[in-house]
């Protein structure tokens, strides 16, 4: 069984967010980076790196020296303990219509609701974070207003809840695509699970750098839930790539960062049509012009 390594430290907010962004730069990349609170009144951040294989100890001391951290506590997790704990702690999602919900909860999808089956697993978009749920609200929002897509693309899909979300609306093809080649074979799982393997397709690609997502109007629609500066680079490919009077749905960006993307778009030939503020993080749709 192959056996995870958790490095962590403690520090006050300011230096865990630095060193969370530091330790998601680290080479060997680790599979996940983890930046929490300690809920002990306390004010100490949990900082966490996750890998499978066995870490680089050289960049790890000098990266506790950079940054001047207490010294890592190493430990080795099983992967099922933590692929299981991780399932038990997850509840339901509602977002708009949708109800995300994992295996053991089942039985507790509502009839009026869209279900979309998520497992917990290594990839991002089990429904719980304000960025996805911005998406699927948006999504919501604009299927209300009577849109229907007819060719849409998740660029940056995780496990594909958005680009399954469309798919259970409208009665089309959706084509996804991630960066992180685990992302994408948890996205196909997932499609098939929920009954969508033959129209959710997920591809490996960087943006829209792949024959299957290039082509000027391709897409009616597109979500791109990836950070604030990937996301300003991708305008002018999400302009080309969209048709005329098509939208976008945009989010991985804080608040404070919504203002500077919606200028980006509007440069490449976006107008604002709606945005959503979920805690710290906002959803920006913008409709092509
Ligand atoms: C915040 S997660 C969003 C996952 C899911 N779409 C959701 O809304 O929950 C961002 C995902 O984008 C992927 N990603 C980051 N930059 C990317 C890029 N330039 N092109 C494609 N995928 C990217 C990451 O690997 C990650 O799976």
């Amino acid at each position: 069984m192959p056996t995870w390594t958790a490095l962590t430290t403690l520090e006050g907010k300011a230096k865990a967010e630095a060193l969370g962004e530091t330790l998601e730069n680290l080479t060997p990349e680790p599979t996940g980076v983890g930046v929490f609170e300690i809920e002990d009144g306390s004010g100490l951040w949990e900082v966490g790196a996750y890998f499978v294989e066995e870490p680089h100890g050289i960049a790890l001391d000098l990266l506790a020296a950079a940054h001047g951290a207490k010294p890592f506590t190493v430990s080795e997790l099983p992967e099922t303990d933590w692929v299981a704990k991780v399932k038990r702690e997850l509840s339901p999602v509602e977002a708009g219509r949708f109800f995300v919900y994992g295996s053991h909860d089942a039985d507790k999808l509502p009839q009026d609701r869209i279900g979309l089956l998520i497992e917990a697993a290594m990839a991002f978009g089990t429904g719980h974070h304000g960025t996805t749920l911005g998406c699927l609200k948006a999504l919501d929002a604009l299927s209300a207003e009577g849109f229907e897509g007819a060719s849409v693309a998740d660029i940056g899909c995780g496990t594909a809840v958005l680009a399954m979300a469309a798919a259970k609306i409208w009665p089309f093809s959706v084509l996804a695509s991630d960066i992180d080649p685990v992302a994408v074979e948890v996205a196909q799982a997932n499609a098939a699970s929920n009954g969508l393997g033959d129209r959710v397709r997920c591809v490996e690609a960087a943006g829209f750098d792949h024959p299957e997502l290039d082509g000027e109007g391709r897409f009616d629609l597109v979500f791109a839930n990836i950070l604030k500066g990937p996301l300003i680079d991708l305008a002018p490919d999400m302009a080309r790539s969209l048709q005329a009077g098509g939208y976008c749905i945009l989010s991985g960006l804080l608040v404070e960062q919504a203002d500077e993307v919606d200028a980006a778009y509007r440069v490449a030939g976006f107008d604002l049509h709606r945005r959503e503020d979920i805690g710290e993080w906002s959803t920006l749709t913008m409709k092509r012009t």
